[in-house]
C-alpha cells in the first residue's frame, strides 16, 4: 500500500519509519511511505504556508492555495497507483474527526492507502476540508500541536496488519483490539520477583489450558475496564460458548 503525507514536519516521521517490527515493511516498501513538504509549494517569495485568521483571534489558518498545489502534485504522482487499486481517500486529523479504531485500521490496511493531510496552527482554511478532505480521524478527545502523531499513529496501526510484517502472524492476533478484547497479562523472566511469581499455569507447557487462561483473563480485563467492548465483540459474533461460560461464572 501507499500513503503520502502532506506535512510541515517531514524530519517527525523518519526516525519513525527507520526502527521496530515496521522498519521491513517499510525499507522493502511494502508500505510505500511518501513525504511531501508543504514549504515546497509555497510559492510566494516568503513561501507562506499560514496566515492570521479573518475574523482576528489568535494563531494563524494554514492557506488553502499551497495545500491545493501540493495535493495536485501527489495525485498526479498517484495517478499510476489509483488507476489500478482506486483513488485514494484524503485523510485529516482532528480531534473533531471520527475516533479511530481498530476495525477502521482493519479496512484500511486492507485498501490502497491514503494520502494524510498533517494540520498545524489552528489548524486549514475550511474551504479546503470542504472542498478536498474524505474523512476526518480523531485518536481521542484531546488536543495536539498538529496532525502528524496520529498520521504516525494510523501508519503503524495499518503498516503492522500487512502479510508478514510481524514475524508471529499470531502476535497480532494476540494483540488486545485485533479479537476486539483487551489484552491479557504478559510475564518474563525473572519466574520469582520477591513475592510477585509469575503464574504457574505459564510455566506448564500446557499450550490449550495456557491459551484458556489467558482468553479468561482478556475477558476479565475487558468486562473491568471496558464493558461496552464485551457487547461489541458478542455482536460481532466473537465470542465462543466457552467465552460466555466464563463471563457468566464471573457474573457479566
Ligand atoms: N485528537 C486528535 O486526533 C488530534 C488531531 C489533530 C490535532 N491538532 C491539529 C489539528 C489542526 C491543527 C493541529 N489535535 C488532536
Amino acid at each position: 500500500m501507499r500513503i503520502d503525507v502532506l506535512t510541515l514536519f517531514p524530519e517527525l516521521f523518519q526516525p519513525f519509519l527507520q526502527v521496530g517490527v515496521t522498519r521491513r515493511a517499510f525499507e522493502s516498501r511494502q508500505v510505500d511511505v511518501r513525504l511531501w513538504p508543504l514549504r515546497e509549494h509555497a510559492t510566494d517569495n516568503y513561501r507562506r504556508v499560514d496566515d492570521r485568521p479573518y475574523g482576528g483571534g489568535p494563531g494563524m489558518v494554514m492557506l488553502v492555495e499551497p495545500l491545493e498545489r501540493a495535493l495536485a502534485a501527489i495525485r498526479a504522482d498517484r495517478a499510476d497507483t489509483d488507476a489500478v487499486a482506486g483513488r485514494a481517500p484524503l485523510i485529516y486529523f482532528s480531534p473533531a474527526g471520527a475516533p479511530l479504531t481498530q476495525s477502521r485500521v482493519q479496512a484500511f490496511a486492507s485498501g490502497p492507502g491514503a494520502i494524510l493531510l498533517c494540520g498545524r496552527y489552528e489548524g486549514v482554511d475550511q474551504r479546503f476540508l470542504d472542498r478536498h478532505v474524505d474523512e476526518e480521524v480523531s485518536l481521542g478527545d484531546f488536543v495536539l500541536s498538529g496532525g502528524e502523531l496520529p498520521a504516525l499513529a494510523l501508519i503503524d496501526a495499518a503498516t503492522r496488519l500487512q502479510p508478514g510484517v510481524l514475524n508471529d502472524a499470531a502476535s497480532h492476533q494476540q494483540d488486545s483490539f485485533s479479537d476486539g478484547l483487551l489484552d491479557c497479562p504478559h510475564y518474563s523472566r525473572p519466574e520469582r520477583l520477591g513475592d510477585a511469581a509469575v503464574p504457574p499455569v505459564l510455566l506448564s507447557g500446557n499450550h490449550a489450558e495456557i491459551a484458556r487462561w489467558r482468553r479468561q483473563r482478556q475477558l476479565e480485563a475487558t468486562v473491568r475496564r471496558r464493558p461496552d467492548l464485551i457487547e461489541a465483540a458478542r455482536r460481532a459474533g466473537r465470542l465462543d460458548v466457552a467465552d460466555e461460560r466464563w463471563l457468566r461464572q464471573i457474573g457479566s
